[in-house]
């Protein structure tokens, strides 16, 4: 079976020669810190961690500058440090960052007028410009895209690891964001975290360890030729990892069992997700295990749930309950933005804030029932102020959209509407 939503671009020279020079470049990341990362979502499974995974719906070229990077980086740390608190358990921050540069698309064309041209398939296959010549699948982006993810990732790691991350910092984070009733709260945790570490302090606590994040890359692995190109042999145990990032997961279009992204996915040591929608069963999650997880290895297997706020109280149970059953332990995740897609009066591709709640409540509705552990969350969001989905309690509306609204595919929460969004979590996180 030819791989799903792939690129049209293969046979060409310039394929072949781009594959070859990516077959030669250095990792972006280590299979030391890959295995780290395993260890953590192993707890994460067991219910003494919590996942947190936010980023863009697609990354771009011209955005990754220092300040968007900043701004969203710095969003991640604000929504874990109200989930540590919450949960009182260990976050593990993880951005859909550095490699989240493919889409999967519903058409391969998009028609304005009476132009229609190749659909937009993320940076690293074509641009978003609706030009016959930017609309090309281009393979020498997949060059670009490693670049750029080389760059976010050192980035990244400088704003984690030297000094931006210390958590006596929790309070320059929120500067310059005052208005919203959702700064004021965390204002007020953050107060709490202030008075707590000044105590420590006194006490004459090490604070080494609060200085610095450890953060992780993930991506959707849907350009095969990229993820393949980027596959190393560790030389630590002679295995495979594919080293463009820490994490990474098969969409809910490209899941199939016998399909090639499970394939591919199968057959690295990276700890992986699989998007799991409403039509989803017992069956199929169980299957996925067994393809994926055939070792039942902690940490290796993540399932990241997309029902839709109005399905999820029905479709989660029996996948759950059938996953339990087996004995097998997955991160559960729930990703409250893919099923809860809906197009604005003013022809706009948005979501309603109150939907994305409503999907978390359900979520831990559904494992409290159950007696299992929701294990995190995983959001499309921006550090941004952008106007994308509808409501928050400084409520985005339409007539916003024209002037706020910057996606090139999905809609994102702004940045408080994901604090909002972290103060529920934890709520839930608390009474677990
Ligand atoms: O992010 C998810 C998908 O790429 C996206 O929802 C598909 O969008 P489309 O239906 O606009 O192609
Ligand atoms: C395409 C995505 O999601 P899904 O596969 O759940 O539709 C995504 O997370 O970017």
């Amino acid at each position: 079976m030819n791989p799903k939503q792939q690129p049209s671009w293969a046979g060409t020279p310039e394929h072949a020669r781009v594959l070859s020079e990516l077959g030669t470049l250095p990792p972006l990341v280590f299979a030391g810190e890959v295995d780290v990362l395993k260890s953590r979502l192993a707890a994460a499974a067991r219910g003494e961690a919590f996942l947190l995974q936010g980023g863009d719906c697609a990354e771009t070229f011209s955005a990754a500058t220092a300040d968007r990077i900043q701004a969203r980086v710095k969003t991640i740390l604000q929504m874990a440090v109200v989930l540590t608190y919450g949960a009182q358990m260990p976050v593990i921050k993880m951005g859909r960052m550095a490699g989240q540069f493919a889409k999967p698309r519903s058409s391969d064309v998009e028609t304005r007028g009476d132009v229609t041209l190749p659909a937009f398939r993320g940076d690293i296959v074509n641009g978003y410009d609706f030009t016959p010549e930017s609309r090309a699948h281009n393979p020498q982006r997949m060059i670009t895209a490693y670049n750029t993810s080389a760059s976010t990732l050192n980035l990244i790691r400088a704003f984690t690891q030297g000094g931006f991350a210390d958590l006596r910092s929790v309070h320059s984070w929120n500067q310059g964001f005052m208005a919203n009733p959702a700064y004021h709260e965390y204002e007020q945790l953050a107060g709490e975290i202030d008075r707590a570490v000044h105590f420590m302090e006194a006490c004459g606590a090490d604070f080494e360890a609060l200085k610095r994040a450890e953060f992780y890359a993930a991506h959707e692995a849907l350009l095969l030729d990229y993820e393949r190109a980027l596959t190393r042999t560790d030389s630590r145990t002679g295995l495979p990892y594919d080293t463009s990032g820490h994490f990474l997961w098969i969409g809910e279009r490209t899941r199939e069992l016998d399909g090639a992204h499970v394939d591919f996915l199968s057959k690295v040591k990276n700890p992986i997700g699989v998007k799991l929608g409403p039509t989803t069963t017992g069956q199929d999650a169980i299957d996925l295990i067994n393809k994926l997880d055939p070792e039942r290895e902690p940490g290796r297997l993540t399932f990241i749930t997309r029902m839709g706020a109005g399905k999820i109280r029905e479709a989660l149970p029996p996948i759950v309950q059938a996953v339990r059953d087996t004995g097998a332990q997955v991160v559960w995740v729930t990703d409250p933005m893919h099923g809860n897609t809906i197009t604005s009066k003013n022809g706009y591709k948005t979501r309603r804030f109150e939907d994305v709640l409503d999907e978390v409540r359900g979520f831990f509705e559904v494992h409290r029932s159950l007696g299992t552990v929701p294990g995190g969350l995983h959001v499309e969001m921006t550090g941004d102020d952008v106007a994308e989905c509808l409501g928050g309690s400084d409520p985005v509306v339409e007539e916003q959209f024209d002037s706020l609204y910057e996606t090139v595919v999905d809609p994102r929460l702004n940045h408080a509407q994901s604090l909002e969004l972290a103060f529920l979590v934890a709520e839930g996180l608390a009474r677990r």
